[in-house]
């Protein structure tokens, strides 16, 4: 099996893009594929449960374009769809095979639903009594309640209101209320029990009245649609960010400091899944929300704990397991109340995370639709970006993931006590998220940033250090060498900024096994040239250009964590690197080594001139206006002068081990 060590973390903080929202992908997809007219969507989520809608909709006839990775031109079908008959594979996607099931009972044709064992121990058998009162004919080929299932074609007959409960999964509704204007009769929906996650119903009667489907809502008791309505395209929809999604980061920015932004959501999300943001003030956090983002930090930088908390959490399901792992840094016993819809999802989920906190340590308490926690004395700690111990918080603890995306996703979040933790089966993530561990990284992964002059010897002590960290090394200088030969090569002068930055934006640059290469071509030594030297320095003023490379420096940050050299690692790039150094030697000391580089290369050299280039250099790089070379106020400094190399790197771990023990 995978595993995935996550290093211990102390601090977050920075911007993640979300993916597009699971839940409106799916609905968006199946409404588009029901209306007359072509949608356009864009932003679709590229996971495995929206290739699971995809695939099914793509056999059932309906004709789909690719435009790019997130965008879907759909040619709706009108409810008729153009293959009657067909076996559908629903993997373990609830979003697709509630909905289709419905739809499809409705459409006249002949289908089998199947899925993952898992999918099979997941209960549907409300829906399907529900069907069943207005005549589909909906049968279970395996055990009653269950998936697989078999639909037969029917006349359907809406005299009476249907009967549904509402209290073991809202998207029973969902997909009746989606499905029954295929209909073209009047229909009421009565539902018998509590409802259980209502915001996620309000979602769906969003999408529907955005493809021209109306529902009266009498609280959430009745649901009433007037005969005669059919989707209609709404032409051009863009998926928000997923909201859940969003809980990890947002939770991230409590424990590790922040602030985090997610950016894809905002005040006028239509996701429930948003209101976790209070959720998460209720335990500390600051929060601010914007059109299209939401941020999170810690309240206050003193030393403290989060504050425990006891919540009703029926209307976020899913982002409730979040505050779950944040209950470990409570202080005091944390309720979670009415999530018994947690016992159907990807597996029973007050089980599995009542077993894995308890792994780590907690305390936990279990009952029918509720979860307390509380965290065994030592792991009460203080928030870790305060520079708290990590006490006897269990390390390397393995955490099962149970096929369970949010499983991964949330524990992944213990190890901002300070410790490592194990994520057994990382790559169940796919089902929703497929860059999350990588996302994570952005925004946590400790960073060392060495910034320093032209051969003050960060390139070699930052690749020796990361050697021996087992840490990634990111030498940035090489972008802007890159860069510059590439405008060289391509003919475009050095100053032309728009030029020059779309040349750095679309890059294509690949480091593999300490070469370099552009395209198929090894430039390892050609962006070492004194031409490319200066080029990059000339380039490196511009601030487009500076601004094009900035992801793409950022992407660097990967666990277990990163050194990085260059000018404006520690102030511009990576501002809340942990380790920040500012390595400088004698310009004469600097250009001695320069001399000495290129005679062992059998390079012509002169001492004069290179100390004036060198000096040249260092001069446009201090004095420019963007992300100038200057030492950082939380930087330190380590002046190589008089050091052969092996001094400049203890000189260098011994500020790591102080700033990061247990990196070392
Ligand atoms: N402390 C040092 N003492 C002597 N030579 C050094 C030292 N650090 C680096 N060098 C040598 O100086 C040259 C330039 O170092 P490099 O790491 O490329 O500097 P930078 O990345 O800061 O430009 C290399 O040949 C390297 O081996
Ligand atoms: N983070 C960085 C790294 C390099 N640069 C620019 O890119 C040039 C080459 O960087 P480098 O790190 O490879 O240069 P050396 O220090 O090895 O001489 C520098 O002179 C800077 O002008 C920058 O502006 N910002």
């Amino acid at each position: 099996m995978d595993t995935l060590v996550l290093p211990p973390l102390h601090t977050a903080s920075g911007c993640v893009r979300l993916p597009g929202s699971k839940s409106i992908s799916n609905r968006m997809l199946l409404l588009a594929a029901l209306a007359e007219g072509t949608t356009e969507i864009h932003d679709v989520l590229v996971a495995d449960d929206t290739q699971v809608m995809l695939s099914a909709l793509q056999k059932l006839g309906v004709g789909m374009t690719a435009i790019d990775d997130h965008t879907w031109r759909i040619k709706g079908c009108g409810g008729d769809f153009p293959v009657a008959e067909a076996d559908l594979f629903m993997g373990n996607a609830g979003t697709v095979i509630r909905p289709l099931t419905a739809a499809l009972a409705l459409s006249g044709g002949h289908y089998r639903l199947s899925g993952v064992p898992r999918m099979h121990e997941r209960p549907i058998g409300d829906l399907v009594d529900g069907l069943r009162q207005i005549g589909a004919d909906v049968r279970y080929t395996g055990e009653a309640g269950f998936p697989p299932l078999e639909i037969f074609p029917v006349t359907i007959q809406l005299a009476q209101p249907i009967r549904l409960r509402g209290d073991v999964s809202s998207q029973f509704l969902s997909a009746l209320l989606m499905a029954l204007p295929l209909s073209g009769q009047a229909a009421v929906i009565e539902i018998t029990t509590e409802l259980i996650s209502q915001p996620y119903v309000e979602i769906t009667l969003n999408l529907m009245a955005r493809f021209g489907v109306k529902v009266q809502r009498e609280g959430w008791q009745r649901f009433i649609l007037l005969a005669g309505q059919r989707y209609r395209s709404p032409g051009v929809l863009h998926v928000e960010g997923d909201a859940s999604s969003a809980s990890y980061f947002l939770a991230a920015g409590l424990l590790g400091g922040g602030p985090v932004r997610v950016e894809g959501v905002g005040k006028n999300s239509i996701q429930g899944d948003v209101q976790f943001a209070y959720a998460l003030e209720s335990l500390g956090a600051h929060i601010v929300w914007g059109e299209n983002f939401i941020e999170a930090k810690a309240e206050s930088s003193a030393a403290e704990k989060i504050k425990a908390f006891d919540l009703d959490l029926n209307h976020i399901p899913d982002a409730a397991m979040t505050l779950a792992v944040c209950a470990l840094f409570a202080d005091g016993r944390c309720v979670l109340r009415n999530i018994g819809s947690w016992r159907v999802k990807e597996t029973d989920r007050i089980t599995a995370m009542a077993t894995e906190l308890r792994k780590l340590g907690a305390v936990v308490e279990t009952g029918g639709d509720w979860l307390a926690i509380s965290p065994a004395p030592a792991l009460c700690l203080p928030c870790t970006p305060f520079g708290a111990p990590s006490g006897t918080f269990r390390r390397n603890v393995a955490i099962d993931t149970y096929d369970d995306h949010r499983m991964a996703m949330c524990f992944s979040l213990a190890a901002f006590a300070g410790v490592s933790i194990i994520i057994n089966d990382p790559g169940c993530v796919r089902k929703t998220f497929p860059g999350y561990f990588a996302a994570l990284a952005e925004i946590s992964a400790p960073v060392i940033a060495l910034d320093g002059p032209s051969a003050s010897g960060k390139g070699t002590v930052a690749s020796m250090v990361a050697a021996q960290l087992g840490y990634h090394y990111l030498d940035s200088g090489a972008l802007y060498r890159l860069t510059a030969l590439a405008a060289l090569r391509a003919g475009v002068a050095l100053d032309d900024a728009p030029r020059v930055a779309a040349l750095a934006a679309a890059l294509p640059a690949r480091f593999e096994n300490g070469r370099v290469f552009l395209n198929e071509d090894d430039v390892t030594d050609a962006i070492r040239t004194e031409e490319a030297s200066a080029g990059a320095s000339r380039v490196a003023v511009l601030a487009d250009v500076r601004a094009a490379l900035l992801a793409r420096q950022r992407a660097w940050r990967r666990f277990p964590g990163l050194v990085a050299d260059g000018r404006d690692m520690g102030s511009v790039v990576f501002p809340s690197a942990t380790v920040k150094v500012f390595l400088t030697a004698s310009a004469e000391a600097r250009a001695e080594r320069r001399y000495k580089q290129l005679i062992e290369k059998g390079s012509a050299a002169n001492m004069p001139a290179l100390l004036h280039d060198l000096q040249a250099r260092d001069e446009r790089d201090a004095q420019r206006s963007e992300a100038p070379l200057r030492q950082c106020e939380d930087a330190l400094q380590v002046d190589t002068t008089l050091m052969d190399i092996a001094e400049a790197v203890n000189a260098v771990m011994a500020i790591v081990e102080e700033k990061l023990p247990d990196a070392v």
